[in-house]
This record gives C-alpha cells, structure tokens and sequence, in this order.
C-alpha cells in the first residue's frame, strides 16, 4: 500500500461578492489528490481535498515542497500500526519535516488541503464514512445530525436592501434557521438599516450573525457593538484582527451576547494563545478554527486538546469554510455544527446531493470517506484531475 501521486490545480472560485476586507474577483482554491495503488470497490482509492475560500490556491507550496516529501516518504514508514492503512498524523510529520515552528501563513493551507485528501483516501481505504471512523477511534457514538447556518450577505454592485431581504428569505426557504450577513464594508449607519431590514424579513422565524471579517480598530468594534447589542443576534463575527487577542479581550466588556472568531488562525499554538489571552467565553462564545486552512484534521485534532485543557467543550466549535470535511468532523467529534455557504463557492461546498436542510440540520450520508463521491457536480471536477 502507497501513495503513487499526489496531483495539484487552481480553481477559480471568484464572484463578485466583496466583505469588510477583501473582494473575491480573483479567488482561487487548490484541488488535490492523493492517488493511492489500493483498490475498493473494483475503483482505484484515490483521497481528494480542496482549501475553503478566504485563501488562495497553494499550487507553488504544494509541488515544490509537500507533494515531493509525501512520494518519497518509505511506505512502510507511513502506515498504520495494523499495517492495512495509511497512518494521517506520520504523512502530517512527513509533510512538515524541515519546517521550523511558528509564522503559520498559507503553509498551513497547503497542510490542511492534502491532510483532507488523506484522511478521504484513509476512511475509503477502511471502507467507512470519516465520521464513523473517527468516531470510532475516539471511542464515542457518532452523530449524524449536524447543525448547519446559511452564509451569505455579502456586499455586491447593485445589492439593495430588497435584494438582501430575498436572499435571507430564500435560505428560510430552504430549511435554515441561522442566517448570516457581512457587516462593516459600509457606514455603521447603512450597515444598521441592512441589519433591521432581515431581522424584520426574517421575522423571528430565524436568527441572523453577522460577520465584520477581522475589518475594525477598538473604537470601531465598541461602535458596533453598542449599536449591535441592541439585536438578539446569534453571534458577533471576527471583529478586529485576528491575532490581536487584547482587542478581542476588550471586546466582552461592551458586547454580552455571543462572538465568535478564529477562521484566520492556523495552529494550535495560535488558538491557544486565543483562548489564553482574548478573553473568550466558554458559556457563548464561538470558535471557528477550519482545519482546511489550518494544517488540517491532524493539527485540529490537537486543537481540540487545547479546548479541553481551557474547559472548553468541542460543541462550541462551528468551523468556517462550509466543506464536507468539517460536517465529518461535527458529526464524528461532537462539533456544534458547520457553515455552509448555499449560492456560492460552488462546486467546493455544500452537500451530496441528496442532502436537504430541515430545522437547520442535516442529515450525513453513509458514504465512505469524506462522501465527495456524493455530490455529482464536485466528483466529475474531482476525478477529472485524478482518478
Ligand atoms: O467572507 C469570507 O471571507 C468568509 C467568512 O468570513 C465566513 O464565512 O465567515
Ligand atoms: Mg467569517
């Protein structure tokens, strides 16, 4: 059993959406393969990965640094102690072999794209869904009912308040319960009109976060969050900059309800300087670490470890980025649920096909390995790199 090659391209995933920081006109995505010599099902196992927008394509780190380190680890090396499968967290060390600690940029996204195509080829090679796998190995029962929230409501040319309101009624529509909007790409006083207009379309019959994309100094972020705390909002998103937890810290005495942030940390070592420093609180907050951005599932399973030291329970994580991976770890590992984008990025996110929304909830398939296999459109792109 080897890895016989591991494939690489850019995807555009551009729109013209824009948030508080950046436009995405010209967004990429890396789409991997992992081409193991194992058979299943009369079907060559191959494992696929791709990394959520927000970040760009990790073509040039990809082949010329982890893909060559992945081919020439010993196989044997990097298997499993059984011996009948690959073994993540060996090919993690392999990847990350002559990579010295700290300054976790988009190394950690190149990591986090082929870590996800592993842990796909590692449940199809075990023949089992990733959530049943890795809730096995932890020795607890899987769930696969998984909360799920509609994001959304990005600024755009043209985007009228009628227009937002038919956006977050369509998500209503389709089954969700929680909706989000960008705020902080306007005036705080056009970005309160946009915020009373769904809540006034939503009705009561679903509750809205917004998301101000890491977009505001101190003083800014007390603005709104005077102006904000006046709304029974179900989370106040990445105020200032991610990695400036004294902000963040500061933040708690003005604002009592709910915040959540963490999509643009990286490492273990950067939640925990959150969890340490920024002043965040186990009771209602949220943390959105996206391990496909983040050195992948090998790297947050030793996120997860860091919550558990600070009290914090895994139903309090609800990661960014709206991919199948994440559903597989909620579903597995006992997560408060997942993002999901329902118009955009596609075909990255989202769900198999025959996946509806009801209550706010999905239901995971029995499908092996991440279950990208179910997802018609993603399949077709993704065999056509490798199959
Ligand atoms: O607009 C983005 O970069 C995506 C984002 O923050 C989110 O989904 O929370
Ligand atoms: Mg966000």
């Amino acid at each position: 059993m080897r890895i016989v090659d591991v494939c690489e391209v850019t995807k555009p995933i551009s729109s013209p959406i824009r948030n508080a920081y950046i436009d995405f006109s010209r967004m990429t995505a890396s789409l991997v393969a992992v081409v193991t010599d194992v058979v299943r099902d009369g079907r060559r196992v191959v494992g696929y990965g791709f990394n959520s927008n927000g970040r760009y394509g990790q073509g040039g780190l990809i082949r010329e640094r982890f893909r060559e380190r992945l081919l020439e680890a010993d196989p044997a090396s990097v298997r499993d102690d059984a011996g009948d499968n690959l073994d993540p967290h060996k090919l993690w060390a392999v990847m990350m072999r002559n990579e010295k600690p700290g300054g976790h940029g988009e190394r950690s996204v190149a990591v986090g794209t082929l870590d996800m195509a592993i842990w796909d080829a590692t449940a199809k090679i075990a023949g089992k869904p990733l959530f049943r796998l890795l809730a096995e190995r932890k020795g607890r029962e899987a769930d696969p009912r998984v909360f799920v929230y509609a994001a959304g409501g990005y600024y755009y040319p043209g985007k009228d308040d009628t227009a937002l309101r038919a956006e977050m009624r369509s998500y209503l529509d389709r089954g969700y319960t929680v909706v989000k909007m960008k705020i902080g790409g306007a005036p705080i006083d056009e970005d309160r009109r946009r915020i009373e207009a769904v809540l006034a379309e939503i009705d009561g019959r679903a509750r809205l976060a917004v998301d101000a994309n890491g977009r505001f100094d101190l003083e800014t972020g007390i603005a709104y969050a005077k102006m904000l705390r006046q709304y029974p909002l179900f989370w106040y998103e990445e105020v200032g900059d991610p990695l400036d937890y004294a902000l963040q810290a500061a933040l708690s005495e003005f604002y009592p309800g709910p915040m959540a942030t963490g999509e643009n940390l990286f490492s273990h070592q950067d939640a925990r300087n959150l969890l340490r420093y920024g002043g965040m609180r186990p009771d209602r907050d949220w943390l959105q670490f996206d391990c496909a951005l983040s050195y992948g599932l090998v790297e947050y399973l030793r996120t997860l470890d860091v919550l558990h030291q600070f009290g914090w329970s895994p139903s309090r994580c609800i990661p960014h980025g709206g991919h199948q991976m994440s559903l597989n770890i909620a579903a597995g590992l006992g997560l408060g649920g997942n993002e999901s984008y329902p118009d955009l990025f596609q075909p990255y996110g989202g769900f198999p096909d025959e996946v509806t929304v009801e209550d706010g909830h999905i239901v995971m398939p029995e499908l092996p390995g991440i279950g990208f296999e179910g997802k018609s459109e993603l399949i077709a792109v993704m065999r056509a790199l490798a199959e």
